[in-house]
């Protein structure tokens, strides 16, 4: 079944408001390649001005985090409302620094993938292993239980529209990124999970990237991959030129 291929940027805590718009400016047209989706996920304070920007072309904006419940008592929380409000349509969950950093269980991370569907946004569920993960043979069991996680009470065609981000940790921002074939390894399996959670039909239909020191260097080589579907991309994700050969690297 044909997936159409996704490039996803990361931004993390990086960029201004007036940088995010010039950033957007420049990858205007470029960044807008035929068969393949394009999603800038900035920091909140980004989001008005880049969705606004984002009008009319083809490249969809993304936050980086929601908050599970849609309003309350929880200060400095950003709910799945106010993003779906705003326009924004994909939202990263799960991110492996809001794991480690935030405190984010499976448990958690699931409460929001159920809050993005609610209001209409995609979320992109990130798993991933740490290096003693891999080291004791963990990898495809810690992925497997953070993937099962995170689709729990899910229908199969909620699953389907899901996109997985397949980041292992340690490839994160060292610039040591996994192999392709290791990649294609571990992915294939996540994509085996979703069939026994659901069926064949949605296992096919669900994308699944990789992340973890993508750069335009070795974007084509993931993507040549039978069951890596795109990338998501922190650091080459900041820059114009770069951010526009990562969505080319996905044709
Ligand atoms: O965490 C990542 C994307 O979410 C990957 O970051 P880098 O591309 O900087 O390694």
């Amino acid at each position: 079944m044909a997936r159409t291929p996704i490039i996803a940027g990361n931004w993390k805590m990086f960029k201004t408001v007036s940088e995010a718009v010039s950033f957007f400016n420049e990858v205007k047209g470029g960044a807008e390649v035929d068969g393949v989706e394009s999603v800038i996920c900035a920091p909140f304070t980004n989001l008005p001005a880049l969705v606004e920007a984002a009008k009319g072309t083809k490249i969809a904006i993304g936050a980086q985090n929601l908050h599970f419940e849609d309003n309350g008592a929880y200060t400095g929380e950003i709910s799945g409302v106010m993003l779906a409000d705003l326009g924004v349509k994909y939202v990263i969950v799960g991110h492996s620094e809001r794991r480690a950093y935030f405190g984010e269980t499976d448990e958690i991370v699931n409460k929001k993938v159920v809050a993005a569907f609610k209001h209409g946004l995609t979320p992109i569920l990130c798993v991933g292993e740490k290096l003693e993960e891999r080291e004791a043979g963990e990898t495809k069991n810690v992925c497997k239980v953070q993937t099962e996680g995170g689709l729990k009470g899910l229908s199969a065609e909620q699953a389907a529209k899901t996109v997985i981000a397949y980041e292992p940790i340690w490839a994160i921002g060292t610039g040591k990124s996994s192999t392709a074939g290791d990649a294609e390894d571990v992915i294939a399996y996540i994509r085996e999970v979703v069939a026994s959670l659901y069926d064949q039909a949605t296992a096919d239909a669900v994308r699944i990237q990789y992340g973890g020191s993508v750069k335009p260097a070795n974007v084509q080589e993931y993507m040549g991959q039978a069951n890596i579907d795109g990338a998501l991309v922190g650091g080459a994700s900041l820059e114009p030129a770069s951010y526009i050969a990562l969505v080319e690297g996905a044709k």
